[in-house]
C-alpha cells in the first residue's frame, strides 16, 4: 500500500482553499493533509479520519500541526511572466510607451548584467522578494548573458523556488548595439545555457527558450530557437501583441506572415509548452491558433496599464478556450506581488465593462484560479503544482489573516470565503506566514550557516 512507498514528513489540520477544473473555489474545512518526504501531497481527507490515516501512513497524532482558527492554506502563486533583470528599476521609469521604454530604460539596465556581482545582488533580491510575497513558481526572463542567467537559476534553486529561467535571445537592437548578440552567438549561448542548466539537474529549475520578441530577432534566429525547443522538448516564452506600435513593426519586419501569431507559428515557436506575454491586441483568429497549438497567454495587467499598452479581454480569451495565467511583468509592471496581479486583473475587467456594459466581468474566484491552477496550466506544470490534489507537490502559502501587522481586519461574522476575498484584495506579505515549495519550507528564509 501507499504507506510502504513514502514516509510522511508533515501533517497539517485546518482549512484549505484551492481551485479545481470544475470549481474556481473549493473550500475544504477541517481537513488533514499529509506531505511525504518526496514533497508531494500524500493525502487530504476530512479530519475525522485522522486516527485511521495515522495508522495507514504511520505518523503520530502528536505530529499533526493545527492551523490557527482563521488561518488557512492556499496554493502557491504562479507568476507566468517576470523579468528578473528589470527588478532594480521596478517602480520607476513608467513614463514612456513600450518601444521607447525598452530603448531608454530597459536595454541599458539589462546590459549591466554582464557583471556577475551585480547580477547576484539583484537576482538574490528578486528571488527573496517574490518568494516572501508568495510566488512559489516564477517564469523568468533574465538577460542575454549566459553565466548571469545560470546564476539566476542557481539562486532560485538555492532558495527553493520553482522556476523556468530564460536566457534572453536578441540579434536585433539598433538602439544599444552592445546589448545584442550575433545570430550564431545567440544560438550557441542558448545551447550552452540549456545544456549547463540541465546538467546541474536542479529538481525545480528548468530552462525556457526565450526569444525576446519578434522585433528583436531575425527570422534565422527565431527558426533556430524553434528547432532547439523542439529537439529538447523545452518550454518557450516571448511577448506578443502588447502594443499597436510593436504590431506595426512586426508587420514591416515579417511582411510574409499573415499575423503576429503566424510569425511565431511559422518559426516553430508556438507549442503546448509556449507562454506568450500580453496578447492585448490578438484577434479571435489568432486566439484559435493559440487554442489549437495549446500555447498560452500570460496576462500582465499592471504592465499593460503602466505602459499604456492596452487591455486584454480575459473573458474572451477564456471563452475561446485558450490557457491563461497571470504575470507581474516586472518592471513594465510596478509590483512583484501576484496579489497585485489579481487586483489589476479585476480592475481591467471592470474597466472593460465601463467601456462596454455587455462585458461579463471576471469574478474574484475565477481570478484566484488564474493566479494558481491557471498559471500552472499556462506553464504546463499542472501535473506538478497548482492545487492540493493528491500526487502534486505541496506548493502552499500559510495565510494568517490576523497577523499582528495585518493590513486588514477580520470580524466575527466573516466566514472563510469573505476572509479569502479580503486577503486577495487587501492582504500582503505580512499575512503570508509560511511558504512551501515541494514540501520544503522556503519562507521564513533559513538562517545562513
Ligand atoms: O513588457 C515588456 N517588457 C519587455 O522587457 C519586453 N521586451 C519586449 N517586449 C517587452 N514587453
Ligand atoms: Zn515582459
Amino acid at each position: 500500500m501507499a504507506s510502504d512507498k513514502v514516509q510522511i514528513a508533515q501533517v497539517y489540520r485546518g482549512t484549505f482553499v484551492h481551485s479545481t477544473q470544475n470549481a474556481p473555489l473549493e473550500i475544504l474545512e477541517d481537513r488533514i493533509l499529509g506531505v511525504g518526504t518526496d514533497g508531494k501531497i500524500s493525502f487530504i481527507e476530512p479530519a475525522e479520519k485522522t486516527d485511521s490515516l495515522s495508522a495507514i501512513w504511520r505518523f503520530q497524532i502528536s505530529e499533526v500541526q493545527q492551523l490557527g482558527p482563521s488561518e488557512f492554506f492556499m496554493p502557491g502563486l504562479i507568476d507566468t511572466h517576470i523579468h528578473a533583470a528589470q527588478y532594480c528599476f521596478m517602480g520607476t521609469a513608467l513614463d514612456l510607451p513600450l518601444l521607447q521604454w525598452l530603448e531608454t530604460y530597459t536595454f541599458p539596465e539589462e546590459y549591466k548584467f554582464r557583471n556577475l556581482d551585480y547580477s547576484e545582488n539583484v537576482y538574490t533580491k528578486v528571488v527573496e522578494r517574490t518568494l516572501s510575497n508568495g510566488t512559489t513558481t516564477a517564469c523568468y526572463f533574465a538577460s542575454i548573458y549566459t553565466d548571469s542567467s545560470l546564476l539566476l537559476g542557481e539562486i532560485a534553486a538555492k532558495f527553493g523556488q520553482r522556476a523556468l529561467v530564460g536566457k534572453v535571445c536578441m540579434d536585433v537592437n539598433d538602439s544599444l548595439k552592445v546589448y545584442r548578440e550575433t545570430t550564431e552567438q545567440s544560438r550557441e549561448e542558448t545551447d550552452r545555457f540549456i545544456n549547463e542548466l540541465l546538467r546541474r539537474n536542479y529538481p525545480l529549475v528548468k530552462p525556457i527558450v526565450t526569444p525576446r520578441f519578434a522585433p528583436s530577432c531575425t527570422s534565422d534566429l527565431l527558426r533556430q530557437l524553434g528547432e532547439i525547443a523542439e529537439n529538447n522538448d523545452l518550454h518557450v516564452q516571448s511577448h506578443i501583441s502588447e502594443t499597436k506600435d510593436e504590431m506595426s513593426l512586426v508587420e514591416t519586419m515579417f511582411p510574409e506572415s499573415q499575423s503576429y501569431t503566424d510569425v511565431y507559428l511559422e518559426h516553430g515557436l508556438l507549442t503546448s509548452k509556449t507562454v506568450m506575454a500580453h496578447g492585448c491586441h490578438l484577434t479571435d483568429d489568432e486566439l484559435v491558433i493559440f487554442r489549437d497549438t495549446g500555447a498560452s497567454i500570460a496576462h500582465c495587467p499592471n504592465s499593460n496599464i503602466s505602459l499604456c499598452s492596452g487591455m486584454l479581454d480575459v473573458r474572451n480569451v477564456l471563452n475561446k478556450k485558450v490557457k491563461l495565467g497571470l504575470g507581474t511583468d516586472v518592471a513594465g509592471g510596478c509590483s512583484v506581488s501576484m496579489l497585485d496581479a489579481i487586483r489589476r486583473t479585476m480592475e481591467t475587467s471592470k474597466a472593460l465593462k465601463i467601456n462596454n456594459p455587455q462585458h461579463e466581468c471576471l469574478r474574484i474566484d475565477e481570478v484566484f484560479r488564474l493566479a494558481t491552477l491557471g498559471g500552472s496550466q499556462a506553464l504546463s506544470l499542472d501535473k506538478e503544482t497548482g492545487n492540493f490534489e493528491v500526487g502534486k507537490d505541496f506548493d502552499a502559502l500559510r495565510i494568517d489573516p490576523t497577523a499582528s501587522e495585518s493590513p486588514f481586519d477580520v470580524f466575527s461574522g466573516d466566514d472563510i470565503e469573505i476572509i479569502l476575498e479580503k486577503f486577495l484584495y487587501l492582504g500582503d506579505d505580512r499575512n503570508i506566514r509560511e511558504v512551501f515549495v515541494a514540501g520544503r519550507r522556503v519562507v521564513p528564509f533559513a538562517e545562513p550557516v
